[in-house]
């Protein structure tokens, strides 16, 4: 047994934050060990740990994102389960699977959440509740400190920008940090020692992952444990995942929209399974043909002479994005309104079009040409917002976990001169809106870095 200390009560507030991300290339043949890329998002989820007096010995989530508030006695859990001989894991083991006998011992106290809400709420907010206590179960002990978890996100939910991963980065940073299993973020520490740090992180948000959508390949909380962009391949899951950062990643003028259609990732994903096993030959040679366009994106990418700003270099990205569209729609993961974006911005011409994240709903990436006339992209946006669906403007590629500790910032306020202001829970939740939180807590302030949060940074080659 550990001879470490919980932190002592009473630790300050602090917060951690992880970005959401876009898939340019591979989604769902990733499933299947093949390539895929994705760039982090400004899009991010934020999570505040409070840790109570001695005498409340009780762990709580307050997602309001969800409307999920429920207390847990930390003395009732299942630790007997979790801590046998057999079961028990470390900060920094690789668990590749879900363990049937720990989610049955979680049952109960995951039974307990929400009982009276409807039953599509509920499975929500039974996703996010198991995520968190296989987590606090496998890393905590019964001598963790009373804590409270508020979790605000700026991602839309369900929507193919891996929100789940990045509350996944979230849980698994907050309690890694909790445990003192973590060194840094420091500004002067080194890349190599950042890249531990952020791997163990990653291997948790996956297990989390696991216990919100099923089968993740672990795309998007790679993504959203280091940040910009990378290419991604697991073709062994019993083994870390192949993860290159694509260091130069170019600014490619996208357009993100959302259909607004919720859709769930562990049904599509369940969707393919089942196609490919009704026809492997066929399925099989399709999950190939996405490799190959993965790949042939990211030689075009990587090539010196590709320039973002030049429509023949733009057009060859683009159309292996159609032709990757193309192909998810052959697995059955397209939509009516995602083809109905498809069908609006062809018909103005002004750049190619795909699905990003699970389909079936969920958001597209349009990449525009150079100097699309400002017209045509307004008639298309009035277009968009006629027919419910909503724009977003991001920037692609920028950091990854972060962490504010204490919970104390600089917000240009009289407080700045004693040292910034504190975030306390209250303020954290009456923050308006995703524009209040970004404003309250944001990691990029008006320009740039935000003093106060911190990094991870495995810098480039
Ligand atoms: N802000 C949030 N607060 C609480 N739980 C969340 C939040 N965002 C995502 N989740 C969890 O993640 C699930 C959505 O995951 P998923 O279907 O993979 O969609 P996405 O494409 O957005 O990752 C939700 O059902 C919920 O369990
Ligand atoms: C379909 C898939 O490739 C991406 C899912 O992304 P999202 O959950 O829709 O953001 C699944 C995965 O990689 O785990």
């Amino acid at each position: 047994m550990s001879l470490r200390r919980p932190s002592a009560p009473m630790a300050p507030a602090f917060m951690v934050s992880a970005p959401g991300k876009v898939i340019v290339f591979g989604e769902h043949s990733v499933v299947y060990g093949k390539a895929a890329i994705a760039a982090a998002i400004a899009l991010r989820s934020y999570l505040h740990v409070t840790t109570l007096s001695k005498s409340k010995h009780t762990v709580s989530l307050r997602f309001p994102d969800i409307d999920l508030t429920h207390t847990w006695d930390i003395d009732n859990l299942p630790w007997a389960a979790f801590h046998h001989p057999d079961k028990k894991k470390s900060y920094y083991s690789l668990v590749t699977e879900l363990d049937n006998d720990l989610l049955a011992a979680l049952q109960p106290h995951i039974d307990e959440v929400s009982p009276d809400r409807p039953e599509e709420i509920r499975k929500v907010h039974r996703s996010s509740a198991t995520a968190f206590l296989y987590l606090f179960l496998s890393l905590g002990s019964p001598r963790f400190p009373g804590c409270l978890y508020t979790l605000r996100s700026t991602i839309p939910i369900s929507a193919g920008l891996g929100s789940s991963a990045s509350i996944s980065v979230c849980l698994a940073a907050s309690l890694l940090l909790q445990l003192r299993t973590l060194s840094g973020p420091h500004p002067d520490q080194p890349s190599e020692e950042a890249r531990i740090q952020i791997e163990r992180i990653n291997r948790w948000a996956f297990v989390s992952e696991m216990c919100i959508h099923g089968n993740p390949s672990g795309v998007d909380n790679t993504v959203a444990c280091q940040g910009k962009a990378v290419v991604f391949q697991r073709t062994d899951y019993s083994k870390p995942p192949s993860v290159r950062p694509l260091w130069d990643f170019p600014e490619l003028p996208l357009l993100l929209v959302d259909t607004k259609q919720a859709k769930s990732t562990a049904h599509e994903v369940a969707k393919v399974g089942k196609l490919n096993k009704t026809h492997p030959k066929l399925v099989g040679t399709i999950l190939d043909a996405m490799h190959n366009v993965t790949e042939a994106a990211s030689e075009l990418i990587e090539d010196k002479s590709f320039d973002p700003k030049e429509e023949e270099s733009l057009r060859k990205v683009g159309e292996l994005m159609t032709i990757n569209h193309g192909l998810l729609n052959s697995l059955g993961v397209s939509h009516p309104r995602l083809e109905r974006v498809r069908e609006l911005v062809d018909h103005e011409g002004i750049g190619w079009t795909k699905l990003t994240g699970a389909g079936g709903g969920g958001c597209s990436i349009t990449l525009l040409k150079p100097d699309v006339p400002k017209e045509k992209l307004a008639t298309l946006e009035s277009r968009f917002e006629a027919e419910g669906y909503q724009k977003f403007g991001t920037t692609l590629g920028g950091d990854g976990v972060g962490v504010l500790w204490p919970a104390v910032l600089k917000n240009g306020l009289d407080e700045d001169d004693e040292g910034g202001m504190e975030i306390d829970v209250d303020l954290f939740l009456n923050a308006k809106g995703t524009e209040g939180v970004e404003q309250l807590v944001g990691v990029h302030g008006d320009g740039g870095e935000r003093e106060g949060w911190k990094f991870w940074r495995v810098e480039s080659e």
